[in-house]
């Protein structure tokens, strides 16, 4: 599998934010976008995710098969916002993302008791979203990307409000991710404690 993007530009609000970005990223590789605030690196995230429209250029996905014709069926997109119901428990949000996201036997990932431990989380399925602090709201978003098998990964800011444990194991879960065959494209402003990386510097 390839994700390629040739020539990419974005624009916010009419006014030019990047143009001219080239990627070509193999199974198992990951970029990370780093650059000042306001540079674009959420922009671009969402226009590899198919959220927002390239203003030039393209992006696709060489090699996703029937499974995932397109970057968007192949993409798990965790934002700044969480996307998860504060009434609703733990469990229930994550239930509802596997039930919505995890249509077919090659898309299914690990149930949602198995997503809450691999982030330390067993004990507080029950509890509603809104209880939860920020660090747990964040490490809930992360077990999102488990429950529904999507390739590649693009995470904006993943690791804003993790203890240095979390941002430890989430290190690992991204390095399981990437032995699997995954890519991500990750905007930091953070170690994420990934190896070989290419980084790819926006400039703002
Ligand atoms: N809806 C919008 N309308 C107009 N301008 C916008 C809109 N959304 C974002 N922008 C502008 O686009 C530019 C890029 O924003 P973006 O969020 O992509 O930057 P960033 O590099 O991710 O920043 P940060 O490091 O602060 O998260 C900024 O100048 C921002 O003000």
């Amino acid at each position: 599998m390839r994700l390629i993007a040739e020539g990419l530009a974005g624009e916010r609000g009419g006014e030019s934010v990047f143009s001219g970005i080239e990627l070509a990223l193999e199974d198992g590789a990951a970029c990370v976008v780093t650059g000042p605030n306001g540079s674009g690196k959420s922009t671009l995230l969402r226009v590899i995710a198919g959220l927002l429209p390239a203003a030039a250029g393209t992006v696709r996905l060489e090699g996703g098969g029937e499974a995932f014709p397109t970057v968007a069926s192949a993409s798990h997109y965790l934002g700044h916002q969480n996307a998860m119901k504060p009434a609703l428990t733990v469990a229930e949000n994550l239930g509802f993302w596997r039930d919505f996201s995890a249509d077919a036997e090659t898309k299914s990932g690990l149930g949602v008791d198995q997503a809450l431990e691999a982030v330390e989380l067993g004990r507080i399925g029950h509890l509603p979203f809104g209880y939860l602090s920020t660090g747990q709201r964040r490490r809930t978003a992360i077990a999102r990307l488990l429950v529904c098998r999507r390739p590649v990964w693009l995470l904006d800011e993943p690791t804003a409000g993790l203890d240095k444990a979390s941002e430890r194991r989430f290190a690992g879960l991204m390095g399981e991710h990437l032995r699997g065959g995954g890519i991500i494209v990750a905007a930091t402003h953070l170690p994420l404690g990934l190896e070989g990386t290419v980084e790819l510097r926006m400039v703002g």
